[in-house]
């Protein structure tokens, strides 16, 4: 069993993406941390809890981290996750608080209190959360199994032309996050615009036919008609979930061993995940890119979850 911290913004695919790391029975989903990122801290940690209450999980501790980015001003996604940071389905009241604790906090606790190599870090947002918990503990460094976030893009950007969102809103913070020695996959937009909810995808979700699906489904009309309006996309990329099914099978997609780099003070590159294809990589090279979804199985990931989550009232 595979043991992570989601550290999140959700955000239609965060949800997903909990949902498939709370289904998938080789998951452990140690802790679940929020931070600002498509919506404000507020929104996208109220959405953690109301994600958790519609699959019922329960036991996890769920943490608020940063309001902003290290340095730079507050940049949301309203345009893409609506005002609430997750328009589309009515939410239900959370079951439980929000942990006293800082996200960061819980984060440091979480792998310093797990054997070395065992506990893997999934961020889905912004790093501003993994780049402090860094700084604060360095030990986590070398304690932790693996980082693998969505993010980044060494050929497709989505908040500039050449920059993707999670990376964008807080480059300095990214700029840490891949200058550490830990082993750091990054599943970006290359990988994440192979995901699309297509028509085939969204009959599996609706023929699952619990609320938790029905949950989904309306995740996914509302995100699929924005995504459709403000980048002219037919279907959906549903982007977080990608990393977890990373976690669970990395077998799901391909990757490549290449160094990457994040542009600090480019006019036009700024938050650009700068990769270096010339080959052969150096033999310290700690960072891989995903290059090629299997579609099909990894779709059929996320409906599997679905299934054993089974009805939630
Ligand atoms: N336009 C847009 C902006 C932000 C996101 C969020 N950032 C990442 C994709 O860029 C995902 O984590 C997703 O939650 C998706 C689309
Ligand atoms: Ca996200």
């Amino acid at each position: 069993v595979k043991k992570i911290i989601l550290d999140c913004d959700p955000g239609h695919d965060d949800a997903i993406a909990m949902l498939l790391a709370h289904g998938n029975p080789n998951i452990e989903l140690l802790a679940v941390t929020t931070v600002v990122g498509n919506q404000t801290l507020e929104k996208v940690t109220r959405n953690a809890l109301a994600v958790a209450r519609i699959a019922n999980i329960t036991g996890v501790p769920f943490a608020a981290g940063s309001a902003r980015p290290l340095i730079r001003q507050v940049e949301i996604a309203p345009d893409i996750h609506g005002d609430s940071g997750l328009d589309g389905p009515v939410l239900p009241e959370p079951a439980f608080e929000v942990d006293s604790r800082h996200a960061v906090d819980l984060i440091i606790e979480t792998i310093m209190s797990h054997p070395p190599k065992t506990v893997t870090i999934v961020p889905t947002a912004g790093l501003t959360n993994i780049a402090l918990a860094a700084r604060l503990e360095p030990r986590i460094v070398e304690r932790v199994k693996e980082v693998v976030l969505m993010g980044g893009g060494y050929h497709v950007g989505n908040w500039s032309a050449v920059a993707e969102f999670n990376i964008k809103i807080d480059p300095e913070a990214a700029h840490i996050v891949f200058n550490e020695k830990w082993p750091l996959t990054m599943v970006g937009l290359d990988l994440t615009h192979q995901a699309l909810a297509t028509p085939d995808v969204v009959e599996k979700i609706r023929a699952v036919g619990t609320n938790p699906a029905k949950f989904v489904l309306e995740l996914l009309e509302f995100f699929g008609t924005m995504y459709k309006s403000a980048q002219g996309f037919d279907y959906p990329p549903v982007h977080d979930p990608c990393a977890v099914a990373y976690v669970i099978d990395p077998s799901v997609m391909t990757t490549q061993k290449v160094p990457v780099d994040i542009e600090l003070t480019g006019t036009l590159t700024l938050g650009m995940t700068v990769a270096d294809f010339r080959s052969p990589p150096p033999a310290d090279c700690h960072t891989q890119v995903a290059v090629k979804l299997d579609h099909q199985r990894f779709w059929d990931l996320v409906v599997d979850a679905l299934e054993r989550i089974g009805e939630v009232k």
